[in-house]
């Protein structure tokens, strides 16, 4: 299915980071890159993912009849396999070549892309590790999330839990009150630092490691919080046995067909980027 017949510019050329860059995330899985699009790029993403995620919301009650994870967003996944358009942009090797290089694999996968849009009045996103959900033998997972509209310091990014990507499993819960009350006890409790990079502009974008604690706060202002995320692999992942009704799901929706100690390599994970050498 296609939904637009947009060409939005291809997003090839490199985005080169330091030594101390890839250091940082290394040490606290986690960091903010500004420009990682410019605003003419942003600009002519933007209404095309708005649009696609405007026609696949499918949430049909207002937020107060929703429970703490459906009030936090309008979640749409996969979308570059609904658009030809959001498809350059979810496969686009400049962000795939930085997950490569920020985890120093040979080369990415895609696991899935989704559109986070915050609702005006939109709850905030619980603590959380997301490789709880994933049926993946490697710790070499990153979220790049991108917001497509200026997030204003009163509406505010992610915070992180710094070092907890070293961890793996801090609890099995998945996102809900229990999941902030439990892991905000536990960051607060061994005293882990919180960075919280504020406002950021359309274009610029945080990348997280799988098993990264974080969280967001709700959206109080009037407009829509629109963030897109592309989540990576490294190329040599393979699936583990699903320990998990989560994991069940995942292996359906992101991985379909692909069994357990095989590579996580269904037609819905191309490999995105791969070292020439
Ligand atoms: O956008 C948010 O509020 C949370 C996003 C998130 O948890 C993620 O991208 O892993
Ligand atoms: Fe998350």
């Amino acid at each position: 299915m296609s939904i637009d017949n947009h060409e939005p510019p291809e997003l090839i050329s490199d985005y080169p980071l330091s030594d101390t860059q890839l250091a940082l995330y290394r040490q606290d899985g986690h960091i903010r890159l500004k420009q990682v699009m410019t605003p003419s790029e942003t600009d002519a993403y933007e209404p095309i993912i708005s649009e696609v995620v405007r026609k696949l919301n499918h949430h049909d009650k207002p937020l107060s009849q929703r429970d703490t994870y459906g009030k936090a967003f309008i979640q749409v996944g996969n979308l570059w396999t609904k658009s030809e358009a959001i498809r350059r942009f979810t496969l686009a090797r400049r962000f795939a070549k930085i997950a490569a290089d920020l985890m120093g694999v040979r080369g990415v996968r895609l696991y899935h892309d989704q559109a986070l849009f915050k609702e005006p009045g939109g709850g905030h996103t619980p603590w959380h590790q997301d490789q709880i959900y994933w049926p993946l033998d490697t710790d070499q997972t990153i979220t790049m999330w991108m917001p497509l509209v200026p997030i204003s310091e009163e509406i505010g990014s992610m915070t992180f839990a710094s070092g907890t990507h070293t961890k793996g499993y801090v609890s099995r819960l998945v996102i809900s009150d229990e999941s902030h009350s439990t892991l905000g006890q536990y960051i607060e409790a061994k005293g882990i630092p919180q960075v919280n990079y504020g406002a950021m502009a359309p274009g610029d974008a945080t990348f997280h490691a799988g098993w990264t604690l974080h969280s967001a706060p709700g959206n109080p202002t009037e407009h829509m919080r629109k963030v897109m995320t592309v989540i990576y692999m490294a190329d040599d992942a393979k699936v583990i046995e699903p320990q998990s009704n989560v994991h069940r799901n995942a292996l359906e929706l992101s991985l379909p067909g692909c069994k357990p100690g095989e590579p996580a390599a269904s037609p819905l994970n191309p490999v995105v980027y791969r070292r020439e050498d």
